[in-house]
């Protein structure tokens, strides 16, 4: 049976961590991180999602702005508000929530964000950065952060040649997923929905990273013995078992498959999910202190 990577421990650990340092960002620079996040429209899962960065963050002694426009708003009026957060010295870190409304420019958004408060890791300095290893000052996307934090806890810091397959190729997950892997020395391939013998590509892998958003698509024949496996996907399907309309969330990998052939592998929920908010900190912490001139810290 494989390790079980508890990725809620792990995000509190590096949550304490932030909290240490804000702490003294605070008190001896009189800096206190400032994190906004920006939501258009009133989806009730990114609803969710947008509270719990807000209490985490107040958790970890920040401000916390939050922006909640209507989902009509015009695109001018939100970069309008984008330009503003860049200007105020208070806001550290940029959040906007994906998705937007389909009659406002994403990418046009992403990029109105100054650079050095995308958080997110999104724009395209940032990505930049990490595609040529300037990750000394580069922003990396969060869940691939927390991802790298969770492997590096099971198979130690030196990757150095290992085998690591990332399945789907989005900007948000598997391209800064195979950077981050690539620049620990990982022999990366990326795979997608047009790739060969997938399950045979996937029984390569050292580590296996799933970011495709298919629930339960990898199966237990498709991990190498022993192989570290990275459930990125949160899909929410139904669970008539649970009772009528009710849902339960599963990850890209048939956990119950996979953990037979697995070395160690998170859960879905609890694995990689708490790392990305806990990472959302962690970056929103590194500005602040980049802003007050102190050394970047490091998670
Ligand atoms: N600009 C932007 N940045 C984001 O980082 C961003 C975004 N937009 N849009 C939406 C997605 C989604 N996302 C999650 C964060 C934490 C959990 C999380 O903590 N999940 C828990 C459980 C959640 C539950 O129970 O519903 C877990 O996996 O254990 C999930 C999903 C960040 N996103």
């Amino acid at each position: 049976m494989a390790e079980l990577i508890d990725g809620k421990v792990v995000a509190e650990s590096v949550v304490e961590k932030v909290k240490q340092l804000t702490a003294e960002l605070t008190s001896r620079h009189g800096v206190t991180p400032g994190l906004a996040v920006v939501i258009v429209g009133e989806d009730p899962a990114s609803q969710v999602y947008v509270s719990s960065k807000g209490k985490k963050a107040k958790e970890c002694g920040f401000n916390s702005f939050q922006h909640t426009l209507d989902a009509s708003t015009s695109e001018e009026t939100l970069l309008k508000l984008i330009g503003d957060l860049n200007a105020d010295s208070s806001v550290h870190g940029i959040l906007v929530q994906l998705p937007l409304p389909d009659h406002i420019d994403a990418g046009k958004i992403i990029q109105a964000i100054a650079p050095e408060k995308d958080v997110d890791g999104f724009h395209f300095i940032n990505v930049g950065k990490l595609g040529t290893g300037e990750l000394d000052t580069a922003f990396v996307p969060c869940t691939p952060a927390g991802s790298m934090l969770l492997i590096e806890r099971v198979r130690g810091k030196d990757l150095s040649g290992l085998n690591a397959v990332v399945v789907g190729r989005s900007n948000i997950v598997g391209k800064p997923m195979a950077n981050l892997l690539l620049a620990a020395n990982c022999t990366v391939t990326i795979a997608h929905s047009r790739t060969k013998d997938l399950p045979g590509l996937c029984r390569t892998a050292d580590i296996l990273v799933a970011a495709v958003g298919r629930p339960e698509m990898i199966k237990c024949d498709w991990v190498k013995p022993g192989a570290t496996v990275i459930d990125v996907g949160i899909n929410r399907i139904p669970a008539p078992e649970k009772g009528e309309g009710k849902s339960r969330l599963v990850g890209d990998v048939d956990f119950a498959g996979a953990e037979k052939a697995a070395g160690a592998i998170t859960p879905v929920p609890g694995g990689v999910g708490p790392m990305t908010i806990a990472l959302l900190m962690a970056n929103t912490l590194v500005s602040a202190s980049r802003a007050a001139g102190v050394e970047r810290p490091s998670f």
